[in-house]
């Protein structure tokens, strides 16, 4: 089938570098293909939406202003999984029909949607069930997608994690604190990981390697001897306490109530200040890892991205997700990048370097 007319959403989380993908997008399906480019609002829910709410992009997502900008122009939603439907009773119905009438209605020949492992699986399964045809772009500042080394909006989490420690440690040099730095990633510990290694950390706590207070106590103790008047602890949000329980946040009340990790950091901060006598404060860094400038490297990886997923609708090949290996841009089946969370490996490389440097991950 000839294509004419294409449709993106971007869905999940928010990242930075999202911006991008779509400039570059709309740039080669028009520019080089002449391709119609509709943006479908707010991922799934702009699909649900009757009329559907979408907009044919035009030249002014082709500026350079893109790429600068935070956030997505079309707008995402990490909730209202149109299988499972969460009514305001607290039930669930499947909607799905309705979402996929939504891209009919649209009259697409394709779509690019733009996601993580929650939203890939979704749209896939929409994908089969509605018989259209389907290119998927990793994004997630967790790093948490199979088959690709690296998502849109995880080198911007990071830099906005390094940055957080960097602004810290003065302070905590200052005051001779303990301070604990808690970020994003959901059940990967990516960020910390790499945050904890660039910005100079003492210890990391991620949720793929089981800490001790005991173990932790006795890095500090170490420093201290060695003369340190300070320590920095960054830990991922999904770290449980000692004992294996996971703390979480709750948003909103009633059935519709959301749940995040939340709230690891001050558990750390305030055992750490009872058993060892630090004293310690604790930063929560939140949503400033998803939003801000995107960095170059979010920025190359979203344009590469966006071209490459064009290129694949022009072959025709579906039911693929463009990803990052060895330095160039391949395609994978959509299924090995959600088959399993891609989680931090403790005998990989980046543990082994954080050893290396005398970080302590609390085992
Ligand atoms: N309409 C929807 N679109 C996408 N995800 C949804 C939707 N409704 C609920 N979800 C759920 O929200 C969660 C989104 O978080 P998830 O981490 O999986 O998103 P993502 O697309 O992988 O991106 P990110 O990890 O950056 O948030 C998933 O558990 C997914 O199943
Ligand atoms: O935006 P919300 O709903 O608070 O979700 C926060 C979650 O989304 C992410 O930022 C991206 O998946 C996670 O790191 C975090 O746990
Ligand atoms: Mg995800």
């Amino acid at each position: 089938m000839a294509i004419k007319r294409i449709g993106i959403l971007t869905s999940g989380g928010d990242c930075a570098g999202l911006n991008s993908i779509i400039r570059a997008v709309y740039a080669h399906a028009k520019g080089h293909f002449g391709w119609e480019v509709i943006g479908i609002h707010n991922g799934t829910a702009g699909l649900l939406a009757r009329p559907v709410e979408a907009t044919a992009l035009d030249e002014r997502v082709a500026g350079s202003d893109m790429l600068r900008q935070g956030g997505t122009i079309l707008g995402t939603t990490n909730k209202g999984d149109p299988f499972a439907f969460l009514q305001e009773d607290g039930s669930h119905i499947d909607r799905s029909g309705e979402v996929i009438e939504g891209f009919r209605l649209l009259g697409l020949d394709a779509l690019i949607g733009i996601g993580g492992d929650g939203s890939l699986d979704i749209l896939r399964r929409l994908a089969i069930q509605g018989g259209f045809q389907l290119v998927a772009i990793p994004k997630t500042i967790d790093n948490d997608l199979g088959a690709t080394e690296l998502s849109i909006g995880f080198e911007t989490a990071v830099q906005t994690a390094t940055s957080a420690l960097d602004h810290l440690q003065p302070t905590a040099a200052s005051h001779s604190r303990v301070m604990v730095l808690e970020v994003m990633g959901r059940d990967a510990g990516h960020i910390a990981l790499s945050a904890g290694i660039a910005g100079g950390a003492d210890v990391i706590l991620i949720p793929e390697i089981r800490y001790s207070f005991a173990a932790i106590e006795k890095k500090l103790a170490d420093l201290r001897k060695g003369g340190r008047n300070f320590a920095l602890v960054i830990v991922a949000e999904a770290v449980r306490t000692e004992n294996g329980q996971s703390i979480t946040s709750v948003h909103g009340g009633g059935a519709t109530a959301m749940q995040t990790y939340g709230g690891i950091g001050h558990y750390i901060g305030t055992e750490l200040a009872k058993r060892s006598g630090a004293e310690t404060r604790v930063t929560v860094l939140g949503h400033v890892q998803r939003g801000g400038t995107p960095e170059p490297k979010d920025r190359v990886l979203g344009s590469a991205f966006g071209v490459h997923a064009v290129d694949l609708i022009a072959e025709g090949k579906f039911d693929r997700m463009v990803a990052w290996n060895s330095r160039r841009v391949i395609d994978v089946p959509i299924v090995d990048a959600i088959k399993g969370a891609a989680t931090v490996d403790p005998h990989g490389t980046l543990v082994k370097t954080a050893r290396g440097l005398g970080i302590s991950f609390g085992d």
